[in-house]
Order: structure tokens, then sequence, then C-alpha cells
């Protein structure tokens, strides 16, 4: 991608055009600038998704190129953003298929891009980071056209949009008829990790959590004893933001039973 900045950096006509790319020549990864979108896309608006029909239609081998036969996503980063914590996951567990999922295109884009890079520096088909991959998507609506029925082990909902206002809080990604959703394509005893700066947003999690009969909050000391759990602080972009502001951290993980 060549990007306007870039163009206009090409100051002399008649020569080569300055071959400019959103990759740092230092790292070798993707450069967050050249990706920058506005913080919120309106969940609820129609944004034209190609998505497929079912589960079974999805090319998971254009995703994950060394997927097994019989093979399956286990892990769903919801909101993935740029995609800090999925990269993460990737490392923690290699024998597992994470994916993440994200509504903005910029973000998305990045993300695949970072994914293409790391597997390009490990040394592509042997490599790393084979086994994570980005979607752009909107998980409010299409999870059941990607995962099938008690496929998830583990989703993760790191530091959501808040949507403040109350005429938004039908924009948050936590509510009653999307918990029934997300228990759907839940394993029985699988995880939802939850984690917020935002104490009001927090409260809301987990009094819609509580309610909901198909889900049971870990206590402290099973939340604190999860090889996970450190990593929610700041594995994402938005999390280390929080721990260099001295923000707040709630969390909150939720069995499906
Ligand atoms: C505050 S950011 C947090 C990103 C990341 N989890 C982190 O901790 O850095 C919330 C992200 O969720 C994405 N998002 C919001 N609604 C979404 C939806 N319905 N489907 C997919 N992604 C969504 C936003 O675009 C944004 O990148």
């Amino acid at each position: 991608m060549v990007t306007t900045e870039e163009q206009a950096q090409n100051k002399h006509p008649g020569r080569e055009p300055a071959v400019l790319s959103c990759t740092s020549a230092v790292t070798g990864l993707p450069q967050k600038r050249y990706y920058r979108q506005r913080a919120h896309s309106n969940p609820i608006a129609d944004h034209s998704f190609d998505y497929p029909a079912r589960p079974q239609d999805v090319d998971w081998h254009a995703m994950y190129p060394n997927i097994q036969e019989g093979q399956q996503v286990s892990f769903a980063d919801i909101g993935c953003g740029y995609g800090g914590f999925l990269v993460t996951l990737g490392e923690m567990f290699p024998e597992k298929l994470s994916i993440g999922m994200e509504i903005r295109v910029k973000v998305s884009d990045y993300v695949v891009d970072r994914i293409k890079a790391l597997r390009h520096k490990s040394g592509e088909a042997g490599g790393a980071y084979q086994n994570i991959a980005c979607i752009r998507t909107n998980a409010m609506k299409y999870l059941p056209n990607y995962f099938a029925k008690g496929q998830l082990e583990k989703m993760f909902f790191l530091y959501p949009d808040p949507h403040f206002k109350r005429a938004k809080h039908k924009w948050r990604i936590i509510n009653q008829a999307l918990l029934s959703e997300y228990a759907y394509v839940l394993k029985k005893g699988g995880l939802v990790y939850t984690m917020t700066d935002v104490e009001d947003l927090h409260k809301w999690i987990v009094s819609h959590m509580e309610q909901h009969p198909l889900y049971q909050r870990l206590d402290e000391q099973a939340a604190n004893a999860d090889p996970i759990t450190p990593k929610l602080y700041q594995s994402s972009e938005e999390g280390a933001k929080v721990v260099r502001n001295k923000g707040d951290h709630f969390l909150a993980i939720f069995q499906r039973l």
C-alpha cells in the first residue's frame, strides 16, 4: 500500500517512484500509523460484509496453511483490535488455532499484514504464527456463520468499546441476546474472558453474565490461577495503554455450563 503521504514524498517527476512501504525496515513488521481508523464503528449498521452461509463453507486452509484434516479453531479474540493478544495466544498455544475478529477494515488489514510479516520472519512453512489468523467481520452478527455449535474452547472480550451513553448501550458487545449466541458456539466447560478499564462496563458485563443461566463466574482464586490471566493485562494494545496510563483493570472470567 502506498499512502498519500508517501506519494507526496515522491517529489521528482520523471524518476522512478519511490517505493515506500508501510512495513518498517527495522522490524520487518507493518507500522500502525498507516492503518489508523476512527475508534468506533457502528456494530448495528448494515455494513456490507461477505460472510459464509455455514462454518463448513469457510476456507480455513487459506487462513491456516498447516491446518490438519478435522482441525478447528478453538480460541476467538472478539474485537481483536491490532492483534497484540492474538499474537500472544499463538505463542502460548502452538497446538491450537486462534482467530481474531475485527470490524474495522484498516485495523483488520493491519492484523493480517502483521501475521504475514511474523510468519515470514519466523521462516514461513515450518515457522511460528501459522496458528493465528484474523477475519474482518461483525462478531455481533455472524459468529454462527463461522463456528459450529460447541466448537470454541475460549472467547476473549478484551477492553471492549464501552459505549458510555445510555442510547448506545445496545451497541455493547455483551448483552443478554448475544450471550445466548456466544453460549451456542462455546463448548460446555469453555471459558469467556472479559477485561476492561471501565468499572461501569465491568459491572454491566458481570450482571448480564450472572443473570444468564448458561454462565458461572470463576472465583478469584481460579481466575488468578489461569495461566492466561497475567497476559490479559497488557498483551493487547488497549491493555498496554491502560498500564501506561496507570488505569484500573477489571477482570471477570466465566465458565459455559
Ligand atoms: C477498544 S478496542 C480493543 C481492542 C483489543 N481487544 C485490545 O484489547 O487492544 C475494541 C475493538 O473491538 C472492535 N469491535 C467493536 N465491535 C465489533 C464487532 N461487532 N465485531 C468485531 N469487532 C468489533 C473495534 O473495532 C475495536 O478494534
